[in-house]
């Protein structure tokens, strides 16, 4: 930012021209569907608060119409993509904003965000739909809690984004939403219409917005896991026969006073928690 609390932006050719000019038709297998809408993508941007001088990590540039934004914010940013035809644009990028951008060229599914980093930072990505669940469960699995990351903000299926805020006694709910939320703050901060993208994916989408809380004490995350999965492995089914598979778990259940006749869907995040802490450690990983 200047003195007067004005966005600098640099003069950087549109994303359209980017595209045509590097020939950067999209790539379904690489889930490519790009935004162009400066606007937009200011705001998306601004969804994790003031991130000047702040760490980032994207995942996923592309031809880079979100890094731009981030840099914008004056946020210094590293970004991950695996399309080295996107390298060349995301260079002209990174000599606009000089010293802010690093480009690694990698698949973000095999690259540790903390090696990258030394202290905090945020994730802000368009995901690529095919890898985005998975690369969001990894970054809420962290068995260090609160994480190297502040806060995630990201863009998914509006479907998936509505799964990951989804409360108890809903269809949406299960166990995406309870890693998502057993010690994270989950919100859907924006919905995002198809007609945004290039192209237009099928469905529409939304940003997520997770902060970390405070995980809750001498509760093993891997204990919770295994609760989860068999509970909602079987998610008709009552938890007396859900849980049957996890030794101690009918138990807890009658420690805590929750009705083994209940099934998955009706349990709170925090009854989940209470049943993980009871169980104690898991015996093997
Ligand atoms: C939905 S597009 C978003 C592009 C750009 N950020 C935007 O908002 O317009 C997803 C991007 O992720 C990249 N990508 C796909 N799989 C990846 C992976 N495993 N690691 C890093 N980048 C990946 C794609 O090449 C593509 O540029």
């Amino acid at each position: 930012m200047n003195g007067g609390g004005r966005l600098v932006t640099p003069s950087l050719p549109p994303l359209r021209e980017v595209i045509a000019r590097y020939g950067l038709s999209a790539s379904k297998a690489l889930g490519q569907n790009f935004l162009f809408d400066e606007q937009l993508l200011d705001r998306i941007a601004a969804i994790p608060g003031s991130l000047e001088g702040e760490q980032v990590m994207e995942v996923g540039p592309g031809p880079g119409g979100l890094t731009r934004a981030l840099l914008r914010t004056g946020a210094r940013v590293t970004a991950i993509e695996m399309d080295r035809r996107c390298l060349p644009a995301l260079a002209e990028v990174e000599a606009a904003f000089p010293g802010q951008l690093t480009v690694i060229e990698g698949d973000a599914m095999k690259i540790a965000p903390a090696t990258l980093f030394d202290g905090p930072y945020h994730i802000v990505a368009n995901l690529p739909y095919n890898v985005g669940t998975a690369l969001f469960t990894d970054w809420l699995s962290s068995e260090d809690w609160p994480p190297q990351w502040r806060s995630l903000t990201l863009m998914f299926q509006e479907e998936v984004a509505r799964r990951i805020v989804a409360a108890p006694n809903t269809s949406a709910y299960g166990r995406l939403p309870v890693l998502a939320q057993w010690r994270s703050r989950a919100r859907l901060a924006m919905k995002v219409h198809r007609s945004a993208f290039t192209p237009p994916p099928k469905v529409m989408s939304a940003v997520v917005h997770v902060v970390p809380d405070d995980a809750p004490e001498g509760v093993s995350m891997r204990m919770l896991e295994r609760v989860t999965e068999a509970a909602f492995g079987q998610r008709r089914k009552m938890l007396r026969q859900s849980l049957k598979g996890v030794p101690g778990a009918l138990e807890a259940l009658g420690r805590l006073g929750i009705d083994p006749q209940r099934r998955a869907e009706t349990l709170s995040v925090e009854e989940f928690v209470s049943v993980a802490r009871s169980l104690g450690q898991p015996d093997r990983p």
